[in-house]
C-alpha cells in the first residue's frame, strides 16, 4: 500500500467515487493547438476503459491532463474523488502511469528498478516487490539486469513500476505498441489480472483487436473531441453488428423471390439491413440469432435452393471504417465530424 494518506482514505479500489470524472475538459498548449476540446467522461471504478483515436487527436493529452502532468485550460477533472488542479498530489497518489516510453533502467535489476520505484513513491516493505514480480511473472530473472530482457520483459517491468503503490487507477498509454503477438498476449494476461484484482485500467492502443479483446467500454476521441463512447458490442452493433450472406440457386429472379420471402418472412427485424448481391442475399443485423436459421427454413419452404450460408461478426475495423466512410452514422447524433480508420505507425 503507498504511504500516501489521500489513497488510505479509499478503502478499496471498487469503492467511492468514479475513478475518472471529467466535465468539459480542455487544453489548448501555448502554441495554440486545441489538443483536448470539451471532453466529459465518467469511468466507474474497476473498469476496463479504452481510448482510441488516430495519430494526434489527443489521447495522451488528454492522460497528461488526468494524471495532473499538465493542467487543464478549461474545464474539471476529478480522479478518484480528487481534484486535478486543486488536489494533484492526492490524485497521483492513486493512479499509476505506464508512458509509450520504456522507463526501466536497463543497467539495474528487475528488483533494484522496483525497489527505486517504491522509493520514489514513498512504499516501504518488500513483499510488495515479490508480489509484482511474480505477477509480471519476472520473479525467476529477479536479479538479472533489465538491459538482458527482452522488449516484452521489459514492458511487464514497466507496468510493474507503475504499480508499485498499489494504485486505483493506472494508465497505460499504447503499451504493447512494437511487441509480438505472444509478448503482447502476455501482457494482456497481466492487464487482465490487474483488472480483476480491481484496479480500473485507462488503456490507450493502435491496435483495435486489443481494445475488442480487453476493454469493456471504448471511447473515440478525433481533433481532441470525444466522438464515441460505448462498449465494443454496442459500438459493432451500429455498424451491422453481424452480416448474414445467403447464396441461392439461380439467376437474378431467383435473388428477387429469395428476398422477398425474406422481407415477408416477418422474422427480420426493423434494424435488420437486407441487400441483394449477384449470388444472393445479405442482412446486416444485431440480431442474427432472430434471423439466421429460421430465415433458411423460410426460404427452403418458399422453394429457394440456397447454396450457400455465411455469418461474419462486425469488427472494430468496420466501426472505424464505417465512421471514416459514412462520417458518423448512429454513433453519436450530436458528432459531425469522422474519425479516421485505424491509426497507423508509432512514435
Ligand atoms: N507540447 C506540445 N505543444 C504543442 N502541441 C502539442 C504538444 N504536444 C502535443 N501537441 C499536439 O497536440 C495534439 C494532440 O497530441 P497528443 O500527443 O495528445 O495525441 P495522441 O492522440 O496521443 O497521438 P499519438 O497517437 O501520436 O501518440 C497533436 O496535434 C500534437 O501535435
Amino acid at each position: 500500500m503507498p504511504s500516501n494518506a489521500a489513497h488510505q482514505d479509499a478503502p478499496t479500489h471498487s469503492d467511492g467515487p468514479p475513478a475518472v470524472d471529467a466535465e468539459g475538459l480542455s487544453l489548448t498548449y501555448a502554441d495554440g493547438t486545441e489538443a483536448v476540446r470539451d471532453v466529459s467522461l465518467t469511468i466507474p471504478r474497476g473498469e476496463f476503459f479504452g481510448f482510441l483515436g488516430p495519430n494526434g487527436a489527443g489521447k495522451t493529452t488528454t492522460i497528461k491532463l488526468l494524471s495532473t502532468l499538465l493542467a487543464p485550460t478549461g474545464g474539471t477533472a476529478r480522479i478518484n474523488g480528487y481534484d486535478v488542479v486543486d488536489e494533484r498530489a492526492a490524485v497521483r497518489g492513486t493512479v499509476g502511469y505506464m508512458a509509450q516510453h520504456i522507463s526501466v533502467d536497463t543497467e539495474l535489476t528487475a528488483r533494484e528498478n522496483l525497489r527505486f520505484a517504491c522509493e520514489a513513491y514513498g512504499v516501504t516493505g518488500g513483499d510488495r516487490i515479490d508480489e509484482l514480480l511474480d505477477l509480471v511473472d519476472l520473479a525467476d530473472v529477479a536479479d538479472t539486469p533489465a538491459g538482458n530482457f527482452s522488449g516484452g520483459m521489459q514492458k511487464r517491468l514497466d507496468a510493474a513500476m507503475a504499480l508499485v503503490h498499489d494504485p486505483a487507477l493506472v494508465f497505460l498509454d499504447e503499451p504493447t505498441t512494437g511487441l509480438d503477438p505472444k509478448a503482447r498476449n502476455r501482457l494482456w494476461d497481466y492487464f487482465e489480472r490487474i483488472n480483476d484484482a480491481g484496479t480500473t485500467i485507462f488503456l490507450t492502443t493502435q491496435y483495435l483487436e486489443e481494445a475488442d479483446a480487453l476493454c469493456d467500454r471504448l471511447a473515440v476521441i478525433r481533433d481532441g473531441e470525444l466522438v464515441a463512447d460505448d462498449s465494443p458490442t454496442a459500438l459493432k452493433r451500429r455498424v451491422g453488428g453481424t452480416r448474414l450472406t445467403i447464396d441461392v440457386e439461380g439467376d437474378e429472379q431467383a435473388v428477387e423471390t429469395a428476398a422477398r420471402v425474406a422481407r415477408r418472412s416477418g422474422l427480420l427485424t426493423d434494424e435488420a439491413a437486407l441487400e441483394t448481391t449477384a449470388d444472393g442475399l445479405t442482412v446486416a443485423t444485431s440480431a442474427p440469432g432472430d434471423h439466421g436459421p429460421d430465415l433458411l427454413v423460410a426460404l427452403r419452404d418458399a422453394g429457394v435452393s440456397v447454396t450457400g450460408f455465411d455469418v461474419e461478426e462486425a469488427t472494430l475495423d468496420d466501426v472505424f471504417l464505417t465512421i471514416a466512410d459514412e462520417g458518423t452514422p448512429g454513433l453519436d447524433a450530436e458528432t459531425t465530424q469522422p474519425i479516421a480508420a485505424t491509426p497507423a505507425g508509432s512514435r
